[in-house]
Order: structure tokens, then sequence, then C-alpha cells
């Protein structure tokens, strides 16, 4: 299936250029995601309990559509399918979602939002361990922010996955960048992952804010002042984005081209941002706009959905590569990794 996943992806885009609310509170802490709501407590972060699958929520119809725009090939249904026929048909799928490792900014406490700045060795280090949490999860494909902080978190994690295939960025941007970087052998696309970045995957756009240190800041304008332009929904900081516009971009990005990939059984890593992957965590969970303003991502520790049946099914934190941890009981997911150890022996 990767092959096919590959030449799909791959052949075609060189053509185309193409929780504090009333009742529950919802946060990933340094190494785990909570769920505290009234009555309950998961850890569905490190946790190796499982005990997350009691905390599986009713998702709604998850409408495909496919974007002509994609520079990774559309995938199209026959038109007189109905979304529940659609659903039903959708092989399984695995959603890996990864915030970037640590950023020189974040080491310094500024806000960053769309400023290209590098990860610090601490984040190359959180990047290469995330990639040993996800080594026996297939990626098919990779989806970036068009940042080098995302980049560099998803080529490391890749550094560490068993299957040694090669992440490579698909460069649509002109003509002639998408002519001069054809791969002219079959078998070298077969062991490749396409990457493809998209600027609908960045971080919030902080405005006036970036550069400005955090602390002094609050400071200057007051706590309350600033972790409304934080945290908030729908309040932007001054001349930047609100979680609710970096929402409306990244997950339509998402509904256009990554959940069509998802639906035709790729799996996907994305790499990518605190408050867009926030913003697609709202969509998958079906968070309310309450409980997204609660949730905190901690930097690169990957996230692993499923999606089967077309629901997406929050299977937390993988533990590690030498452990089977919460993964492993999908079975296709344990297949895979039986396949790997078979492979690798
Ligand atoms: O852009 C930034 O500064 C951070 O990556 C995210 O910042 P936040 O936690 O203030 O939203």
């Amino acid at each position: 299936m990767a092959t096919a996943v590959f030449h799909q992806a791959l052949g075609t885009a060189q053509s185309h250029q193409h929780l504090q609310n009333s009742g529950s509170r919802l946060e990933f802490g340094h190494a785990s995601l909570k769920l505290i709501s009234k009555g309950f407590k998961v850890d569905i972060g490190l946790s190796r309990r499982g005990s997350y699958s009691s905390w599986k929520k009713k998702f709604g119809l998850i409408q495909a559509s496919a974007s002509q725009t994609s520079v990774v090939q559309p995938v199209s249904y026959p038109p007189n399918n109905s979304s529940d026929e659609l659903r039903k048909k959708s092989s399984e799928a695995a959603l890996i979602l990864i915030r970037h490792g640590e950023s020189l900014w974040n080491e310094k406490n500024l806000f960053t939002g769309c400023v290209d700045v590098p990860l610090t060795k601490k984040g190359v280090e959180e990047a290469i361990e995330a990639g040993k949490r996800i080594s026996n999860i297939p990626v098919d494909m990779i989806y970036t922010s068009a940042l080098i902080r995302a980049q560099m978190t998803a080529m490391l994690a890749m550094t560490q996955h068993r299957r040694k295939k090669v992440p490579i960025i698909l460069h649509n941007e002109n003509e002639q960048a998408r002519e001069w970087s054809q791969i002219f052998s079959e078998d070298t696309k077969k062991q490749s992952i396409p990457v493809v970045t998209a600027s609908q995957l960045n971080e919030r756009m902080y405005g006036e804010l970036q550069g400005l240190n955090k602390q002094e800041t609050a400071d200057r304008f007051g706590k309350e002042k600033v972790h409304e332009w934080r945290r908030s929904y729908d309040i932007p900081p001054p001349n930047g984005e609100s979680l609710e516009m970096c929402a409306e971009r990244a997950v339509a990005y998402f509904k256009d081209h990554i959940e069509p990939q998802l639906l035709s059984g790729k799996n996907v890593m994305i790499a990518a941002h605190g408050n867009s992957l926030r913003s697609i965590i709202m969509y998958l969970d079906k968070l309310t706009s309450q409980e997204v303003i609660n949730l905190e991502l901690s930097t690169g520790i990957p996230m692993l959905y499923i999606l089967k049946g077309g629901k997406f099914i929050r299977r937390g934190s993988p533990a590690g590569p030498t452990e089977a941890g919460v993964y492993a009981y999908t079975r296709s997911l344990a297949l895979y990794r039986q396949k790997l150890d078979d492979m690798l022996r």
C-alpha cells in the first residue's frame, strides 16, 4: 500500500502546483494530555494504561473534499457516494500530530508566530525522541508548515523510523522547481515519503507581539490582557490572528488536503505548531471554543489518532520503539510492527 501511496502522491505532485470550562479541562501536561472532567480523570499521554479508551467521543460526519490546487494527487470519490458510504469504505489510517521541538525563541520566551526560527539543541533532541516513539507506526505522507522548526522536527523524527524511507520535500513553488526536483527511479520513489509544506499549517500570526518577550509583555500590558491575547478563542493580538482565524485556515487545509488522504488509507504525519495543531485537534475531537482554549501542547510529543470507519479516535502518545504501548492494540498497527520486526531481523 505504501508504494502505491507514494506513486500517487509524489507522481502527481511533480506535475501539479499546485478545559477550564464549566465541566471539564483538557491540557497537554509536560509529557501527557489530560482530560480532567467532572467525575473522571484520564491521562492519555505517556500513560501505558490505555485507560483513555473510556474517553471516546461521538464524532460527526467527515466530509471528504479534494482540492484541485493540492500539490498531492487529490483523492476523488464517486460523486454520488454519500458521506456514510465513504465512511464505511474508508480503510484504517494513522494520523500522527507533532508540535515542533523547542525553538530558539521558545527558549528565549519570545512570541514567535510566523517568524521562521530554528530548533535549539534541546528541540533537536525532542524531535529525535518523538521519532523514536513513532518509529513503528507507518508514515506514507508528511505535512509540515512552511516554517523551518516544523520541517526540522519532521525530518529529524524520520531519521529514527525503522522503515528507513527517505522523507523528500516536494517543491512546487514554480515550474522549474518541479522540473528540477524530479526523481527518475521508481525504486527510489518507493523508498521515499513525500513531504508537503503548507503555510496554512503555520503558527498563528502573532502580529505586533512577534519578537516581544512574553514576560515583559505581560508586565507591560497586564497578565490578563496578555492571557486573553494568547488564549482567548476569538480575540486577536494587535494586528495578528486569533485562534479562530488560525483555525479557519488550518482546519480548511486539513479538510481539503489531509483528510482525503487519510480517508483513502494513507498514514499521515503532521509536524506543525501549538496553535495550528490546537485548531486541528479542536476539529478532530469536536472541542468547543471553551475547551480548546485550555488545551496546551508540549513541544515534541507526538499524538496518535486512528481514523476508522470515518471517525477519528485518539490513541494517546506512543510510548516508545521498544514497547508495544497504547497503539499496539490496533490490529493493523501491530501487524505493521510485526512486518518491520521480520524485515529487520
Ligand atoms: O508563537 C509562539 O510564540 C508560540 O509558539 C506559541 O505561543 P503561545 O503559547 O503564546 O500561543
